[in-house]
Parts: structure tokens; sequence; C-alpha cells
């Protein structure tokens, strides 16, 4: 199938890799000049596991192609992706600018398909009614151009050309960074929001591949659900979803808290409350609470969304604050041990939001640097990915260190802030030997107490 995607972000650049991947033909169209050469010379912009093989194999194949012209996007795709960024307002409201961009652009380009049908699939996680929003943009788009097309016709012999059809679906997408393609290719499940039977039945056949597992981890496993809904239902899961697991995760950290003062552990808290099925073991990780591009954006435009309709989330809003106040938790343990920090040296070990990703927006990091600068600590930091990449040059009020060693050197303390599956294996010892006072605050309960204590540090974990 011929498919457009536009937006290359970690979102775009997947879905349209994965597509191209599984056979179909995709032309991924960003308006970011830069990034869409990079994308031609075989690069990626993001750090993704496993994205740059497939990206590369798919452009050899010529399945796989990068442009900044929507036009031709438009011109190519059956199936046209809106994938392009939704981030907050200062409100806490999404800013759809780029959504209504992009369906303008699509609207105004559909004239040009010669009557083809095609399907608007918004995978952009979008305000309830974005829908029936974006059909409206994208008709207008039409309808102006159709007007534009006649006038240019007037007195010539030629015939107007067949009036431009489409559909719109949701597709909201539940891929998370760090395992995007993993994710992209072992869905839970596939939901489709459209009243459209036309519509459906295309995305049912564009997703095929992977909902009969065929490109799956695990080809055993029974086909992926499909689940078809209304716009506004499919809309509305993917806040759901988010606000969801947001919540368990403000949930265990309180359970954390809980356990800190009253001596109990909340890692085999955790693990028993977990193999309750109705509970599940999944997202019951305590620590310095959750941040991403994501959970802080969407949990805060569906409280707004809720208020907008005259109604107070306050679970949402609780959930928010809890994480708010998690963030602080290891300045309090830090001073629980330094007393004073001003003049201190902090080690942050990680600086992305989580593993595997090189992503930075609304890191829990950044949070803690800023407080620890306002307290008056200097703040060092190593960060696998961060430490290589060109990152740390918008970085402030941070010294980012090439290696452990030389981020534990003189430190008073080190916090780990990120899981990376490399910090398990640091010479502990070593680092050790080259701090002022070998003190860890284990920001994500991830390394072993006992090990650690033996190399000599004074451990802190977070309701453990
Ligand atoms: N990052 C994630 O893990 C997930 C994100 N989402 C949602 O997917 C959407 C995209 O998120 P990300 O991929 O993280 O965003 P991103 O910020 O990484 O990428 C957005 C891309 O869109 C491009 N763009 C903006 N305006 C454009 C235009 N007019 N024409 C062409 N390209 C344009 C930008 O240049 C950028 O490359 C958001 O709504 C987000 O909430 C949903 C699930 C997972
Ligand atoms: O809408 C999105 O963008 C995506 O948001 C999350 O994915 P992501 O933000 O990439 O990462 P997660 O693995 O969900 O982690 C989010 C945050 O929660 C934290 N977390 C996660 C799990 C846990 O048990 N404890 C915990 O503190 C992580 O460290 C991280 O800061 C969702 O998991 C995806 O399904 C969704 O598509």
């Amino acid at each position: 199938m011929r498919v457009c995607v536009i937006g290359t972000g970690y979102v775009g650049l997947v879905t349209g890799a994965c597509l191209a991947h599984i056979g179909h033909h995709v032309i991924c169209v960003d308006n970011n000049e830069e990034k869409v050469k990079m994308l031609q010379s075989g690069r990626s912009p993001i750090f993704e596991p496993g994205l740059t093989e497939i990206m590369q194999s798919s452009s050899q194949a010529g399945l796989l192609e990068f442009t900044t012209d929507l036009g031709a996007g438009v011109a190519h795709g059956t199936v046209l992706f809106i994938a392009v960024g939704t981030p907050p307002l200062p409100t806490g409201e999404s800013d759809t600018r780029y959504v209504e961009a992009v369906a303008r652009g699509i609207g105004e380009h559909l004239n040009d398909s010669q009557g083809e049908y095609k399907v608007i699939v918004n995978k952009s996680t979008v305000p309830i009614g974005s829908g029936d929003w974006v059909r409206a943009i994208v008709q207008s788009g039409v309808n102006e151009s159709q007007k534009t097309l006649v006038g240019a016709l007037v007195g010539s012999r030629s015939t107007l050309e067949q009036a431009a059809e489409f559909d719109v679906v949701s597709n909201p997408e539940f891929l998370r960074e760090g395992s995007a393609v993993y994710d992209t290719f072992n869905p839970d499940r596939i939901v489709l929001g459209s009243n459209c039977p036309q519509a459906i039945a295309i995305m049912q056949e564009l997703y095929e591949p992977i909902t009969q597992r065929q490109f799956a981890a695990n080809r055993d496993l029974p086909s992926v659900p499909v689940l078809v809904t209304d716009l506004s239902s499919a809309e509305m899961i993917k806040y759901a979803a988010n606000a969801f697991l947001a919540t368990k995760i403000s949930f265990i950290n309180e359970v954390a808290n809980i356990c800190d003062r009253v001596g109990a552990n909340v890692t085999q808290v955790a693990q028993g409350i977990g193999l309750d099925s109705r509970i599940g073991n999944k997202f019951l990780q305590a620590g310095i609470g959750w941040g991403g591009s994501c959970f802080p954006k969407d949990v805060s435009a569906l409280i707004h969304t809720a208020n907008d309709y005259g109604y107070e989330a306050h679970l949402l809003k609780a959930a928010v604050s809890v994480n708010q106040r998690q963030r602080l938790i290891l300045i309090e343990k830090l001073q629980q041990v330094l007393k004073i920090l001003k003049g201190k040296t902090v080690g942050l070990l990680g600086l992305t939001f989580k593993p595997d990703t090189d992503d930075m927006r609304d890191a829990p990091a950044l949070h803690l640097i800023e407080q620890l600068n306002r307290l008056g600590a200097t703040v060092k930091a190593y960060d696998p990915i961060v430490s290589q990449s060109g990152l740390r040059d918008g970085l402030s009020g941070v010294i980012v260190e090439t290696d452990a060693e030389r981020l534990a050197d003189r430190c008073d303390a080190l916090v780990l802030v990120t899981d990376w599956q490399q910090f398990r294996d640091l010479d502990y010892s070593k680092m050790a030997s080259l701090m002022n006072s070998p003190v860890m605050i284990d920001g994500r309960n991830f390394l072993d107490r006992q090990a650690l204590e033996q190399c000599g540090f004074q451990y802190l974990g977070v309701g453990s």
C-alpha cells in the first residue's frame, strides 16, 4: 500500500520505517530540512534501538523515502498519517497548531490526486474531538483549492478534476521510547476510531502483517486485537491509557513514601501486589517519578479537557501533585545525609527520562539540576547517550562527564536518575574510592544495595 507519514519524530519516523519494513511504500514528510537531509543520507536524528537498521534496509529496497514536499507525499499516499508534535501550552492544554497546519496542507493538495479516496489518520495525540476538527480543516482546504481551480478554468476547455474524497481515522499510538520498534511490531492492540467501513477496511489491510504477527518476536501468539471505535472514544483511549499508567506510578510512589516512614520495602510490596492478576506487575517501579514527552503533557491535557466540561479531575490532579513532589524526594534524601548542599558536589548517573532513549523532554534530571543549583550545589552528570551526543550543549547548570569514574571523582554523593542497564556493571569500588564521601541515592531502586554497601557506599533507595 502507498503511505505518507507527515512528521518524522519519535512516532512518525518509527511508524514510517516499520510500515516500509513490512512491505508498504512509504514517503515520510517533514518541514525540517536539516532532518530530512540527514534521513535521506540514511542517518536517524533520534536514538532508538533497531531503527537505523530497518530505515536503511527499507530505503535500499526503495520502500522508504524522505522529503520536505507535502504535495508529493499527499499525492503518493492512500493512507496519510499525521504524526506531528502536540506539545503542552503553559495552560496545560495541547498545542494543536502543527496538526492544524498539516491538515490545511493536506486539504490544499488533495485535489491533485484525481479523486483517489484517501484515509487521513491522526496518530498524533490530540484533544478529544480533533478528528472532526481535522476533517473540517481538510475539507476547507479542499474547497479553497477547488475555488482556485474553478477560477483558473473559467474560459478554458479543461474540465474540473473529480472532487477529493477522504475520511479521517483516529489511530492512537502506544509505543514507548527506547523500545519503539519492538512495540510497533508487537503491539498489545490497535485502536481504529472511525464510523466509515471503507477507511477501517483500508487500515486493517495496512496493519495485517502486524496483526497477523508476521513480524512479531513470538509468531505463535494469537493475532493482535483490533478495536474499532468511534473517533472520540479512540482519542479518549489514548489519554486514558497514559493517565492510568501515570496514576499507577504515582500510586506506587505514594506507597514507597509511606514504606520509607514505616520501614517496609516497596520493591517487595510491589511484587506482592503485582502478583494479583487484577493489579498486574507492570508500571510498579517506584522512584523519582514519571517524566518524558507524553505522560506529563497528556495527563495535564486530560485535566484541562475535563475542566472545559466543568469537571474537576481530582484523581488526575493528585497523580500530578504526587509526581511533582516525588521529584524532590531525592533532594530530601541528599539533605538527610549531607545536611547542607551549598558547596557540595552531586553526581547524577543518567540524564534522559528513561534508558535507551536520547529524549530529554521533561526529564526528571532537569528538575533535579535546577533544584540542586538553587541550593548551591555543583552538579555533574554522566549519561551514556548524552555524553556522546551533541545533547549536552543544550544543558545548563551541569557539567557532563564522559564516564562514570570521572563523574565520581570528588563527588559528595551520587544520585542514580536513569536506570541504564550499564549502570549495573560499573566499578563501584573504584568510584567509591574517588569520592569525597561515598553516598548513593538510588532514584530507581535499581542497584544492588548489598553490593554497593560492600563497596563502601552509604546506600539510600526510595521506599526501600
Ligand atoms: N514520543 C512518543 O513516544 C509518543 C508520542 N506520541 C504522540 O505523537 C505525536 C508526535 O510525537 P513525537 O514523535 O514525539 O514528536 P516529535 O517532536 O519528535 O516530532 C514531530 C515532528 O513533526 C515535524 N513537523 C512539525 N510540523 C510539521 C509540518 N507542518 N509538516 C511536516 N512536519 C512537521 C517536526 O519537524 C518533527 O520532526 C505527539 O502528539 C505525541 O503526543 C504518541 C505516542 C508515543
Ligand atoms: O504517549 C506516549 O508518548 C507514550 O508514553 C509512555 O511511553 P514513554 O513515555 O516512552 O515511556 P514509559 O516507559 O511509559 O515511561 C514513562 C515514565 O515513567 C517512568 N516509570 C515507568 C514505569 C515505572 O514502573 N515507573 C516509572 O517511574 C519512566 O522512568 C519514565 O519517566 C507510554 O508507556 C506509551 O504507551 C505511550 O505511547
